[in-house]
Protein backbone atom coordinates (compact mmCIF):
# COMPACT_ATOMS: atom_id res chain seq x y z
CA UNK A 1 0.00 0.00 0.00
CA UNK A 2 3.19 2.54 -0.01
CA UNK A 3 3.17 4.75 -2.62
CA UNK A 4 6.86 4.09 -2.83
CA UNK A 5 6.68 0.37 -3.88
CA UNK A 6 4.24 -0.86 -5.96
CA UNK A 7 2.07 -3.78 -5.51
CA UNK A 8 3.82 -7.24 -5.57
CA UNK A 9 3.09 -9.74 -8.31
CA UNK A 10 2.66 -13.19 -7.21
CA UNK A 11 3.14 -16.16 -9.15
CA UNK A 12 3.10 -20.21 -7.76
CA UNK A 13 4.21 -22.75 -9.92
CA UNK A 14 3.76 -26.79 -9.94
CA UNK A 15 3.39 -25.89 -5.58
CA UNK A 16 2.85 -29.18 -3.73
CA UNK A 17 2.88 -29.46 0.10
CA UNK A 18 2.19 -32.61 2.24
CA UNK A 19 1.78 -33.10 6.00
CA UNK A 20 4.00 -35.40 6.51
CA UNK A 21 2.75 -38.14 4.42
CA UNK A 22 -0.71 -36.10 3.05
CA UNK A 23 -0.93 -34.36 0.77
CA UNK A 24 -2.58 -31.03 0.87
CA UNK A 25 -1.82 -29.08 -2.14
CA UNK A 26 -0.61 -30.65 -5.78
CA UNK A 27 0.83 -28.83 -8.59
CA UNK A 28 -0.73 -26.05 -7.64
CA UNK A 29 -0.46 -23.00 -10.16
CA UNK A 30 -1.48 -19.56 -9.68
CA UNK A 31 -0.44 -16.29 -11.48
CA UNK A 32 -1.53 -12.70 -9.50
CA UNK A 33 -0.93 -9.61 -11.22
CA UNK A 34 0.04 -6.95 -8.92
CA UNK A 35 -2.97 -5.00 -7.26
CA UNK A 36 -5.08 -7.31 -7.86
CA UNK A 37 -7.96 -8.52 -5.08
CA UNK A 38 -8.19 -12.68 -5.46
CA UNK A 39 -10.05 -14.63 -2.95
CA UNK A 40 -10.21 -18.59 -2.02
CA UNK A 41 -13.55 -19.97 -1.46
CA UNK A 42 -13.87 -23.95 -0.97
CA UNK A 43 -14.54 -26.58 1.44
CA UNK A 44 -12.81 -26.80 4.93
CA UNK A 45 -9.84 -28.94 4.53
CA UNK A 46 -9.86 -27.72 0.97
CA UNK A 47 -6.40 -26.46 1.50
CA UNK A 48 -6.99 -22.30 1.43
CA UNK A 49 -4.68 -21.96 4.63
CA UNK A 50 -2.14 -23.97 3.63
CA UNK A 51 -1.53 -22.39 -0.05
CA UNK A 52 -1.72 -19.08 2.13
CA UNK A 53 0.96 -19.76 4.38
CA UNK A 54 3.39 -20.92 1.67
CA UNK A 55 2.88 -17.31 0.01
CA UNK A 56 3.54 -15.96 3.12
CA UNK A 57 6.70 -18.09 3.45
CA UNK A 58 5.47 -19.70 7.00
CA UNK A 59 5.64 -23.42 4.96
CA UNK A 60 7.50 -24.60 2.30
CA UNK A 61 6.31 -26.54 -0.64
CA UNK A 62 7.67 -30.06 -1.08
CA UNK A 63 7.84 -29.16 -5.02
CA UNK A 64 7.38 -26.06 -6.85
CA UNK A 65 8.23 -22.60 -6.57
CA UNK A 66 6.70 -19.19 -4.94
CA UNK A 67 7.89 -15.83 -6.40
CA UNK A 68 6.73 -12.51 -5.21
CA UNK A 69 8.36 -10.23 -7.76
CA UNK A 70 10.37 -12.71 -8.83
CA UNK A 71 11.85 -12.78 -5.38
CA UNK A 72 11.19 -15.97 -2.72
CA UNK A 73 8.74 -15.51 0.30
CA UNK A 74 11.24 -14.90 2.74
CA UNK A 75 13.02 -12.33 1.12
CA UNK A 76 9.91 -10.30 0.89
CA UNK A 77 9.00 -10.46 4.67
CA UNK A 78 9.00 -6.93 5.65
CA UNK A 79 6.80 -6.40 2.48
CA UNK A 80 3.51 -9.22 3.11
CA UNK A 81 0.89 -8.23 5.46
CA UNK A 82 -0.93 -11.84 7.05
CA UNK A 83 -3.53 -12.40 9.44
CA UNK A 84 -3.82 -16.01 10.12
CA UNK A 85 -7.11 -18.03 10.11
CA UNK A 86 -7.16 -17.81 14.41
CA UNK A 87 -4.74 -16.21 16.79
CA UNK A 88 -5.15 -17.60 20.30
CA UNK A 89 -4.05 -15.01 23.14
CA UNK A 90 -3.09 -15.36 26.39
CA UNK A 91 -5.81 -13.04 28.03
CA UNK A 92 -2.77 -12.19 31.14
CA UNK A 93 -0.05 -11.77 28.35
CA UNK A 94 0.41 -7.30 29.22
CA UNK A 95 -0.08 -5.81 25.35
CA UNK A 96 -2.38 -3.32 24.55
CA UNK A 97 -3.80 -3.24 21.20
CA UNK A 98 -1.73 -0.57 19.94
CA UNK A 99 1.22 -2.67 20.89
CA UNK A 100 -0.29 -5.63 18.88
CA UNK A 101 -0.65 -3.17 16.08
CA UNK A 102 2.98 -1.77 16.62
CA UNK A 103 4.84 -5.04 16.26
CA UNK A 104 3.29 -5.38 13.03
CA UNK A 105 6.02 -2.17 12.00
CA UNK A 106 9.11 -4.20 13.91
CA UNK A 107 11.81 -5.57 10.97
CA UNK A 108 13.45 -8.37 12.14
CA UNK A 109 16.43 -7.70 13.05
CA UNK A 110 18.76 -9.06 16.31
CA UNK A 111 19.12 -5.12 17.37
CA UNK A 112 16.27 -3.60 19.91
CA UNK A 113 13.76 -1.31 18.23
CA UNK A 114 11.96 1.38 19.50
CA UNK A 115 8.89 2.94 17.63
CA UNK A 116 9.60 6.23 15.48
CA UNK A 117 7.10 8.41 15.35
CA UNK A 118 6.23 7.52 11.94
CA UNK A 119 5.68 4.14 13.38
CA UNK A 120 3.07 5.77 15.83
CA UNK A 121 1.30 7.57 13.18
CA UNK A 122 1.58 4.20 11.08
CA UNK A 123 -0.61 2.76 14.17
CA UNK A 124 -3.08 5.11 14.67
CA UNK A 125 -3.75 5.15 10.76
CA UNK A 126 -4.35 1.64 11.19
CA UNK A 127 -6.46 1.55 13.70
CA UNK A 128 -8.43 4.36 12.82
CA UNK A 129 -9.15 2.11 9.33
CA UNK A 130 -10.40 -0.93 11.56
CA UNK A 131 -12.62 0.95 13.89
CA UNK A 132 -10.33 0.61 16.87
CA UNK A 133 -8.53 3.71 17.78
CA UNK A 134 -11.15 3.94 20.45
CA UNK A 135 -9.54 0.58 22.06
CA UNK A 136 -6.11 1.13 21.55
CA UNK A 137 -5.26 1.34 24.94
CA UNK A 138 -7.65 -1.77 25.85
CA UNK A 139 -5.26 -5.19 27.25
CA UNK A 140 -5.73 -7.29 24.30
CA UNK A 141 -7.39 -9.95 26.65
CA UNK A 142 -9.84 -7.97 27.30
CA UNK A 143 -11.43 -7.67 23.71
CA UNK A 144 -14.23 -9.49 22.28
CA UNK A 145 -13.53 -11.78 19.07
CA UNK A 146 -14.68 -9.32 16.83
CA UNK A 147 -12.05 -7.09 18.20
CA UNK A 148 -9.49 -8.91 18.28
CA UNK A 149 -9.92 -9.37 14.91
CA UNK A 150 -9.86 -5.82 13.78
CA UNK A 151 -6.75 -5.62 16.01
CA UNK A 152 -4.62 -8.30 14.08
CA UNK A 153 -6.75 -6.78 10.48
CA UNK A 154 -4.86 -3.40 12.15
CA UNK A 155 -1.15 -5.40 12.53
CA UNK A 156 -1.42 -6.86 9.07
CA UNK A 157 -2.03 -2.82 7.47
CA UNK A 158 0.35 -1.12 9.50
CA UNK A 159 3.60 -1.60 7.62
CA UNK A 160 1.64 -0.96 4.06
CA UNK A 161 2.73 -4.37 2.51
CA UNK A 162 2.76 -4.64 -1.17
CA UNK A 163 1.40 -8.14 -0.49
CA UNK A 164 -1.84 -8.67 2.17
CA UNK A 165 -2.74 -11.78 2.81
CA UNK A 166 -5.96 -12.36 4.44
CA UNK A 167 -7.17 -16.25 6.46
CA UNK A 168 -11.14 -15.20 6.55
CA UNK A 169 -10.64 -12.38 8.25
CA UNK A 170 -14.55 -11.70 8.69
CA UNK A 171 -14.26 -14.23 11.53
CA UNK A 172 -16.25 -13.02 13.94
CA UNK A 173 -17.13 -9.60 12.36
CA UNK A 174 -20.78 -8.61 12.36
CA UNK A 175 -22.36 -8.08 8.66
CA UNK A 176 -21.93 -4.71 8.74
CA UNK A 177 -17.94 -4.95 9.23
CA UNK A 178 -17.76 -7.53 7.37
CA UNK A 179 -19.20 -5.61 4.48
CA UNK A 180 -16.99 -2.74 5.63
CA UNK A 181 -14.19 -4.98 5.42
CA UNK A 182 -14.53 -5.95 2.16
CA UNK A 183 -15.07 -2.44 1.11
CA UNK A 184 -11.63 -1.52 2.68
CA UNK A 185 -10.30 -4.51 0.70
CA UNK A 186 -11.61 -3.40 -3.01
CA UNK A 187 -10.40 0.38 -1.81
CA UNK A 188 -6.28 -0.99 -1.12
CA UNK A 189 -6.89 -3.31 -4.59
CA UNK A 190 -4.09 -1.73 -6.86
CA UNK A 191 -1.97 -0.32 -3.98
CA UNK A 192 -1.49 -3.58 -2.61
CA UNK A 193 -2.04 -7.59 -4.16
CA UNK A 194 -4.48 -8.68 -1.49
CA UNK A 195 -5.09 -12.78 -1.45
CA UNK A 196 -8.19 -13.71 1.03
CA UNK A 197 -9.27 -16.88 1.61
CA UNK A 198 -13.04 -16.89 2.56
CA UNK A 199 -16.19 -18.53 3.27
CA UNK A 200 -18.23 -15.71 2.69
CA UNK A 201 -18.82 -16.24 -1.60
CA UNK A 202 -21.35 -13.80 -1.55
CA UNK A 203 -18.94 -10.64 0.19
CA UNK A 204 -16.18 -11.72 -2.43
CA UNK A 205 -17.83 -11.51 -5.37
CA UNK A 206 -19.32 -8.46 -4.63
CA UNK A 207 -15.53 -7.44 -4.27
CA UNK A 208 -13.02 -9.80 -5.98
CA UNK A 209 -11.92 -9.48 -9.12
CA UNK A 210 -11.33 -13.41 -9.37
CA UNK A 211 -12.54 -15.61 -6.90
CA UNK A 212 -10.65 -19.26 -6.80
CA UNK A 213 -11.98 -22.18 -5.69
CA UNK A 214 -9.80 -24.48 -3.83
CA UNK A 215 -11.37 -28.43 -3.84
CA UNK A 216 -9.15 -30.93 -1.40
CA UNK A 217 -6.05 -29.04 -3.49
CA UNK A 218 -4.62 -31.75 -5.29
CA UNK A 219 -4.11 -30.15 -8.70
CA UNK A 220 -4.90 -26.64 -9.72
CA UNK A 221 -5.43 -25.19 -12.81
CA UNK A 222 -6.16 -21.47 -13.67
CA UNK A 223 -6.26 -19.03 -16.68
CA UNK A 224 -6.90 -22.55 -18.49
CA UNK A 225 -9.72 -23.69 -20.77
CA UNK A 226 -11.53 -24.56 -17.33
CA UNK A 227 -12.13 -21.19 -16.72
CA UNK A 228 -15.81 -20.28 -15.41
CA UNK A 229 -17.92 -17.26 -16.83
CA UNK A 230 -20.67 -18.48 -14.38
CA UNK A 231 -21.72 -15.93 -11.81
CA UNK A 232 -22.61 -18.72 -9.28
CA UNK A 233 -19.33 -19.45 -7.28
CA UNK A 234 -21.51 -22.67 -6.18
CA UNK A 235 -21.99 -23.60 -9.64
CA UNK A 236 -18.06 -24.51 -9.81
CA UNK A 237 -19.10 -27.60 -6.76
CA UNK A 238 -20.03 -29.68 -9.39
CA UNK A 239 -17.09 -29.54 -11.42
CA UNK A 240 -14.23 -32.17 -11.22
CA UNK A 241 -12.25 -32.34 -7.36
CA UNK A 242 -8.70 -31.71 -6.86
CA UNK A 243 -8.42 -28.62 -9.08
CA UNK A 244 -8.34 -24.99 -8.33
CA UNK A 245 -11.60 -23.25 -10.29
CA UNK A 246 -11.28 -20.00 -11.51
CA UNK A 247 -14.58 -18.16 -11.60
CA UNK A 248 -14.36 -14.59 -13.01
CA UNK A 249 -16.15 -11.45 -11.63
CA UNK A 250 -18.00 -9.97 -14.43
CA UNK A 251 -18.84 -7.00 -12.16
CA UNK A 252 -14.99 -6.39 -11.82
CA UNK A 253 -13.69 -8.14 -14.99
CA UNK A 254 -11.69 -4.88 -16.43
N1 LIG B 1 -0.42 -28.72 10.70
C1 LIG B 1 -1.06 -29.66 10.02
N2 LIG B 1 -0.70 -30.96 10.14
C2 LIG B 1 -1.31 -31.94 9.43
N3 LIG B 1 -2.32 -31.72 8.56
C3 LIG B 1 -2.73 -30.45 8.39
C4 LIG B 1 -2.12 -29.37 9.12
N4 LIG B 1 -2.73 -28.22 8.74
C5 LIG B 1 -3.67 -28.58 7.83
N5 LIG B 1 -3.67 -29.92 7.64
C6 LIG B 1 -4.52 -30.68 6.71
O1 LIG B 1 -4.34 -30.12 5.40
C7 LIG B 1 -5.59 -30.05 4.71
C8 LIG B 1 -5.83 -28.60 4.28
O2 LIG B 1 -6.05 -27.82 5.45
P1 LIG B 1 -6.24 -26.25 5.37
O3 LIG B 1 -6.21 -25.73 6.77
O4 LIG B 1 -5.26 -25.68 4.42
O5 LIG B 1 -7.71 -26.14 4.75
P2 LIG B 1 -8.68 -24.89 4.64
O6 LIG B 1 -9.21 -24.87 3.24
O7 LIG B 1 -8.00 -23.66 5.10
O8 LIG B 1 -9.84 -25.29 5.64
P3 LIG B 1 -10.89 -24.39 6.48
O9 LIG B 1 -11.89 -23.84 5.50
O10 LIG B 1 -11.50 -25.40 7.42
O11 LIG B 1 -10.12 -23.33 7.20
C9 LIG B 1 -6.64 -30.60 5.64
O12 LIG B 1 -6.88 -31.93 5.32
C10 LIG B 1 -6.00 -30.50 7.02
O13 LIG B 1 -6.46 -31.50 7.88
Amino acid sequence: MSTAEPAAALVLEGVSVAYGTTPALRDVDLHLRAGELVALVGPNGGGKSTLLKVVAGLLSPSQGSVRIDGQPPRHRRHRIGYLPQTELFDPSFPASVCDVVAMGRLRSSWRPQWLRRSDRVAVEAALARVGMRGLARRPIGQLSGGQRQRTLLARALVADPDLLILDEPEAGLDPESTAGLYELLSSLAGQATILVASHHVDTVAAQALRILRVDQCLSASTNDADQSTSSDPEALTSRERGTIHEHSNARFTP
